[in-house]
């Protein structure tokens, strides 16, 4: 079992991927914190649209979604809502149905091999999230990896900064401390992006990434000053959003709470 890290969606190998590998989606600041947060609020699930389009014909044909987006931080026009974790946790979502179509995070779900098992994780669900995808990946022996959004196709610091401390509980929670939990399970092995994240987690550790990540800026230049220091927040939740198919008629791809 490998353990990797793509630092840009584009830099996901489709014809490498195995069916049954364990890809996290990371998108810190802020979808997957965001879908983390709805989820966690109650909602049934959460429809991932790549396009703005894509989100208002889903809407469309299915009354009574909430559509929830940005684009370049701000709510789209016509939305419901933003895309802001602090003011969705703030919400009642009960059974809801919510539709997200951000800047970068959404489309890095769909560019996920489709064969693949792809969680949301975040600072928020990190201990939930690696101990899922270890339980997912040991049982049918299978590699993980961590796809982190980036911004407009730039590797992103936010994201890397998460995936090496996804990287380094995982490497912790497999390793020889935690064998007698589950003896003569596979060794999870680092590949070197997966070393790489962990240096870079290691150099700008929460809350130095604020300072310097490129979204963390953007968001709090918007005004939303929350929201950054929101999304390093690690451990308050134990929800893992999961992608649980794909709508056909509308291409929105279905994410709801993993049950293990
Ligand atoms: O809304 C966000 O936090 C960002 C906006 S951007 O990447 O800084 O333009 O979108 P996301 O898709 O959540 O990264």
């Amino acid at each position: 079992m490998q353990l990797y890290v793509f630092f840009t969606p584009e830099t996901i190998l489709p014809e490498r991927a195995q069916a049954g590998d364990v890809y996290i989606v990371i998108d810190l600041i802020r979808a997957t914190t965001t879908m983390t947060v709805m989820l966690e609020q109650g909602a049934r699930r959460v429809l991932v649209a790549e396009s703005i389009e894509q989100a208002r014909a889903g809407a469309a044909a299915h009354p009574g979604r909430a559509l929830c987006g940005e684009r370049n931080v701000r709510r789209i026009p016509g939305f419901d809502y933003g895309n802001s974790p602090r003011e969705f946790a703030q919400l009642d979502l009960q059974g809801r149905e919510l539709i997200l179509t951000t800047t970068n995070g959404t489309r890095a779900f769909h560019a996920c091999p489709p064969e693949t098992i792809r969680l949301a994780g975040c600072f928020r669900n990190a201990h939930a999230v690696v101990s899922a995808a270890l339980t997912l990946a040991r049982e049918r022996e299978r590699d993980i990896a961590l796809v982190c959004a980036g911004e407009f196709g730039y590797f992103a610091l936010d994201d890397a900064v998460c995936a090496g401390y996804l990287a380094a509980e995982l490497l912790r929670l497999a390793g020889p401390d935690h064998q007698e939990a589950d003896p003569g399970s596979p060794v999870l092995t680092p590949h070197g992006s997966a070393l790489a994240a962990i240096a870079i987690y290691e150099a700008y550790k929460p809350p130095r990434v604020l300072e310097y990540s490129e979204s963390s800026l953007t968001v709090l230049r918007a005004g939303l000053v929350d929201d950054p220091p929101f999304c390093v927040e690690i451990d308050r939740s134990s929800v893992v959003p999961a992608v649980s198919g794909r709508e056909p008629e509308t291409g929105l791809l279905i994410v709801e709470p993993l049950a293990l």
